[in-house]
């Protein structure tokens, strides 16, 4: 099954849009956790043992575990949900881009060392730079097209011969980058608007949809600019507001159960 089945088929079993992000801020994590050698992965196994059947999948922000030298926890975190819950897809959130050599070993890193379903990919290098992804047939390639971040649009907005940068790139990717029909987007609940002129340009691809909660992204904002008319076409991120809404050993889990379900329910009552 290729990544975008295995996306759409998890989003209606589990009828949830919602992707966990998986970024460990160690000083949020219950105190039991920093202290212990194996917390990184044991909070992650918690967390993901507390919301497989209300999610469409987990995303891993890659820096998060490189900047702390737990690189072996986010290997273990996702051959834990390999091996777990082999129906629920793990995009790894590198956001990797180089010449092509280069790009074919970090298509190699995530695919073969790390076993992800989907990488996230910098566009800004060219076509040549993102085949190598692309080439991974039944593997996803998630590509920047107008991210969440307060600074995106002084680069993402520029427009050129009446285009913005982000158009071009949402062009791009629905043709040339999308042979193999496993290309999704990235795009920023922050920017409905652009959000709103994407759809209208890419037809039914998927967006992955960072940008909720701490970042003050809207939900209907997001469903009314974003949503296909079968409800398909949206995987919308929250990492911080599940991970952390409790930092108590005894709730932390229920808790970030019940922030899953609360922004799966917000975000389905906004379905056509
Ligand atoms: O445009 C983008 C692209 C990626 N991200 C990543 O998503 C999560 C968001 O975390 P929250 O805690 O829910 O704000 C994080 O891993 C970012 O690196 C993004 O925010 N925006």
């Amino acid at each position: 099954m290729s990544f975008i089945e295995q996306i759409n088929k998890q989003r209606i079993k589990n009828n949830s849009m919602v992707c966990v992000g998986l970024d460990p801020f160690v000083e949020k994590m219950p105190i039991e956790f920093q202290n212990s050698k194996t917390g990184i992965f044991d909070f992650n196994k918690a967390i993901i043992d507390a919301t497989y059947d209300v999610v469409c999948s987990y995303k891993p922000q890659f820096a998060h575990y490189a900047a702390i030298g737990q690189l072996d926890a986010l290997k273990q975190t996702i051959a834990y949900i390999k091996k777990t819950y082999p129906e629920v897809p793990v995009i790894l959130d590198s956001k990797r881009g180089d010449i092509g050599t280069t790009a074919d070993m970090y298509a190699k890193e995530a695919f073969e060392q790390y076993n992800a379903d989907a990488v996230t990919v910098n566009p800004y290098m060219g076509d040549d730079t993102i085949l190598p992804f692309t080439a991974y047939k039944d593997k996803g390639v998630v590509i920047l097209c107008r991210t969440s971040n307060p600074g995106a649009g002084v680069i993402q907005n520029i427009k050129s011969d009446g285009k913005t940068l982000f158009e071009i790139i949402a062009e791009r990717a629905s043709t040339v980058w999308n042979e193999n029909n496993n290309v999704m987007l990235v795009v920023g609940a922050t920017a409905p608007e652009e959000m709103a002129r994407i759809r209208s340009l890419v037809g039914n691809m998927e967006f992955l949809v960072p940008g909720l909660g701490a970042q003050g992204g809207d939900v209907q904002a997001v469903m009314d600019a974003g949503l296909n008319a079968d409800n398909s076409g949206l995987v919308i991120n929250s990492s911080r507001g599940v991970l952390y809404a409790s930092n108590q050993l005894s709730d932390f889990a229920q808790k970030a159960r019940l922030e899953a379900i609360a922004l799966r329910d917000q975000a389905n009552q906004y379905k056509k």
